[in-house]
This record gives structure tokens, C-alpha cells and sequence, in this order.
């Protein structure tokens, strides 16, 4: 049947999404190592079952020691500590500090018992068997105190957050091997028309490459989709039929041409046979014959042969339908720029540039209160990066900033 007809009846790109979401099932899930999380989406909560440290550590290199016995130390003042041993690193300390005496300690050996500060080793000088303390440290100085990372019992992911490399790090320090995330959908590319050739073959009178195919092939990696390649499809019901039928067997499906209103433009007629036919024709530019049904669950995207409305067409339509497929809207891209209003104060040393994490929520920009550099979960607390250049000094309460996302904004469908 050759339907001719013209698209009279065009819809808005929103609306037709809209329609086409909601007829969008999200997949099953699977359980999935740590090593191969990146941009997978997440279909559980993750909670921490210890805390992170699980024990008192040195935040820097230096000397362990009770910060009562240092007060009052100055540079023309120093206190002298009996020098009591050494803390290996990954071993429980066997010495136990007592008044008057300093431990050398490395940046993440556990504090030994006794002790509750770390005065730093440039802030010292070694003398024989004494250390001369040339500046005094209040308790819990210069150590990472037990769940300052992490608490037990905290949510630290939510069902629906697509997983970056710091979230595999903080799930790994949880002790975590495996997570449970959606399947990742697996696409069929079937490109249609008598004009095409497959490169590698030879360019014979009225042909063209089949470039469409390669294109949207790529434009899934992209997204980390797999893309599985049916070639291309003669513009004959049986030949469409027959690729479609093997498309279906994979979890979705992108056809390219055939889609106008030409005599052999057959694509929504023969997917009309399989299925509910959600839209066809919107008022979109490039792009206006995009059309997308759905088969059994499955959705099939039908663009338009021209390549820069196929492209369009997918990144339009097909990219947040694969999305829905792992139960996920995308709101904000990872590295894309976005504007907030700052909530507090960011002061920053002049000569150095600070990569100031932040959560970017809303139009306002919220600093992460605990950001040194081994507490990764202020890499998951935050998702953006205020970069404050080497010649400011911070930025102000209440001034406009720019931020750069560290991940994906999303919302959850179910
Ligand atoms: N009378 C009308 N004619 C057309 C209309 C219309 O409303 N009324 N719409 C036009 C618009 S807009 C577009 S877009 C195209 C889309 O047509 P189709 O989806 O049917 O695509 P084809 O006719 O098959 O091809 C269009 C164009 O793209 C080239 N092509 C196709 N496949 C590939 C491929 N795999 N790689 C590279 N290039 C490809 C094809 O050779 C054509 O040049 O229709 C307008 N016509
Ligand atoms: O609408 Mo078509 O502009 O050429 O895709």
C-alpha cells in the first residue's frame, strides 16, 4: 500500500516524546562488577555498611602525638617529644603513646592509641632520639576521623544516579564487588533504499554509501548502547519485513529512509503491521517525516533518510527513549556548562587554581563542606566543579557562577 498522503497532521516534538515515554517499559536488571560501571544506570540504593575511614588516620606526614603536650610550641619556642617509634602503613600501630612522646606517621596509617593529632613533619625537627615541635596542633588536627568519609548506614546512591568513575571508587570502598544496574538496551540499525551501497562496494550509476547506518551505529556508542548493525534493507515490503523481524529480536530498533510520503516510502506501513504506530510526522525541522512505533514493548524509531534529519531525529527521540529503557530522564549533560547562584562564601589562595566540588541543584550552587583531596565521597556528594582561577581570590556568597556537571542530572520514572 502506498500511502502518499503528506503530513497534514503534524505533532509537536514534545508531545509525540511525551506519548512515546509513556508506552516505554524501563528493562530488567543485572547484577554488574565494579570494574564496568561507567554510565550504567543504577536500579537500587546503595548503603553503606561501615564507615569510611573505619578507623582514625593521618591526614599528612608528620608525627603522632597527644595535642596537649604541643600547646605553646612555636618556632622560638619548641616543645621536645620523645621520639617512640614509627606507625607502618596497612598495620594496626603496636605502640601505645603516652604523655611526652610523638610517633612518626605516615599520610593513612591508623593513629596509634594515645595520640589525637598530627603536627606535620615540615613543623618539626628531629633531634637524636627527640622531636622538637615547632608548632602546636589542637586535637583531632591534621587526622581523618572515623566515617568523616562515609557513616554506616548512609544512603550513599540512589536508585536512578547513571554511575561515574568516583562512584565505582566509593562503592569499591565500600567493600561492594557488584551492583545491580539496568540492562544496557541493545539497538538494530537497519538502513532502507534501493540507492544504497555498502562502503567497500563499487559506486555504480545512481548510488550513494550507506552512511546513515555507520552514523547512528556510532551516535549509540556515544551513549554507551550497543549497536548491532542489520544493513541495509531494499525498499521492498518482504526484504523490510524479513530485517524487522530480526531487529526484534534485539531490545530496540532505528530505521533510517523510506519514511516520506514517495511511492516507496513503505517503512510506516510495514512497522504498522507489527505494531502501534505512536507518531509519524512532527513539526520539527529538519526531521518533519520522524516516526516512532512501538512492538511489542519495543520501541522503533523510523527517520528520515536525509542524514542530518536522521541524526537529529535520533538524538531527539531515540536518545531519551533508550534512556526510559533504564528508567532515567536525563535533566543536565555531564561537562556541560550550567549557571547558579552561589550559597556560601568560596575563598581560594591566589597563585593556585581550586577545583571547588559543589551540588548544583535548582539555580543555586551549594559548596561541599568536606573536600580534601582523599575524600572521594565529596566526588559523589557534589556534582559540579567550581574551578576558581589562580588570580582570584574565591568567589562571594550570593554572586552568579558558572559550574561544570562531574555527572549526569537525572530524575526516575518508576
Ligand atoms: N512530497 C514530499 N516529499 C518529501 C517530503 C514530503 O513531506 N513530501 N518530505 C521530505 C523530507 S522533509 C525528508 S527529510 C525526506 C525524507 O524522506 P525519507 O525518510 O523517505 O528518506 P529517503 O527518501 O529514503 O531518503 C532521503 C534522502 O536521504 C538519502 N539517504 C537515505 N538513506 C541513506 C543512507 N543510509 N545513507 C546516506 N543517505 C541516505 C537518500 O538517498 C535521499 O537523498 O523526504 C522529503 N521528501
Ligand atoms: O524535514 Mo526533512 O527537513 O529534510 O528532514
Amino acid at each position: 500500500m502506498v500511502r502518499e498522503k503528506g503530513f497534514w497532521k503534524r505533532e509537536r516534538v514534545d508531545e509525540a516524546l511525551y506519548r512515546l515515554l509513556k508506552k516505554i517499559k524501563a528493562l530488567e536488571t543485572e547484577d554488574v562488577s565494579v570494574y564496568n560501571l561507567q554510565g550504567r544506570v543504577l536500579a537500587e540504593d546503595i548503603v553503606a555498611g561501615f564507615d569510611v575511614p573505619k578507623f582514625n588516620r593521618a591526614a599528612m606526614d608528620g608525627y603522632a602525638v597527644k595535642a596537649e603536650d604541643t600547646f605553646g610550641a612555636s618556632v622560638s619556642n619548641p616543645i621536645m617529644l620523645q621520639l617512640a617509634g614509627s606507625v607502618e602503613i596497612g598495620e594496626v600501630p603496636k605502640v601505645v603513646v603516652e604523655s611526652g612522646m610523638a610517633v612518626r606517621i605516615m599520610t593513612g596509617a591508623m593513629m596509634p592509641e594515645g595520640t589525637n593529632a598530627v603536627v606535620m613533619l615540615e613543623h618539626t625537627r628531629l633531634n637524636g632520639n627527640f622531636v622538637e615541635v615547632l608548632k602546636s596542633v589542637t586535637p583531632m588536627k591534621n587526622v581523618s576521623r572515623v566515617g568523616e568519609d562515609i557513616a554506616a548506614g548512609e544512603v550513599v546512591f540512589r536508585k536512578g544516579e547513571i554511575l561515574q568513575p568516583q562512584d565505582a571508587g566509593v562503592i569499591a570502598s565500600l567493600g561492594i564487588e557488584s551492583v545491580r544496574v539496568y540492562r544496557k538496551p541493545r539497538v538494530a540499525v537497519i538502513t532502507t533504499g534501493n540507492e544504497l551501497a555498502e562502503v567497500g562496494e563499487p559506486l555504480e550509476g545512481a548510488k550513494i554509501y550507506n552512511s546513515n547506518n555507520p552514523m547512528i551505529c556510532n551516535a549509540l556508542l556515544e551513549f554507551g548502547f550497543e549497536a548491532i548493525s542489520l544493513g541495509i534493507a531494499r525498499d521492498d515490503e518482504e526484504e523490510l519485513r524479513n530485517k524487522l523481524q530480526k531487529a526484534l529480536e534485539f531490545d530496540a530498533a532505528v530505521i533510517t529512509g523510506g519514511t516520506s510520503v514517495g511511492a516507496k516510502d513503505l517503512v510506516p506501513d510495514v512497522v504498522g503491521e507489527f505494531g502501534e504506530i505512536v507518531f509519524h510526522g512532527v513539526s520539527m525541522k529538519p526531521g518533519m517525516p520522524t516516526g516512532a512505533a512501538v512492538v511489542e514493548g519495543k520501541p522503533v524509531f523510523m527517520l528520515p533518510g536525509s542524514p542530518a534529519a536522521a541524526l537529529l531525529g535520533f538524538y531527539t527521540f531515540a536518545i531519551p527513549a533508550l534512556y526510559r529503557m533504564m528508567n532515567v530522564r536525563i535533566i543536565a549533560r555531564k561537562w556541560s556548562r550550567q549557571k547558579g547562584v552561589l550559597q556560601g562564601r568560596i575563598p581560594s589562595e591566589i597563585g593556585v587554581r581550586s577545583n571547588v566540588r559543589v551540588l548544583w541543584e535548582d539555580g543555586k550552587v551549594y559548596p561541599i563542606r568536606i573536600s580534601g583531596s582523599g575524600i572521594l565521597s565529596s566526588f559523589v556528594r557534589a556534582n559540579a566543579l567550581l574551578v576558581v582561577p589562580e588570580d582570584k581570590e574565591g568567589y562571594e556568597e550570593g554572586e552568579e557562577v558558572e559550574v561544570t556537571l562531574l555527572r549526569d542530572v537525572t530524575e526516575v520514572f518508576e
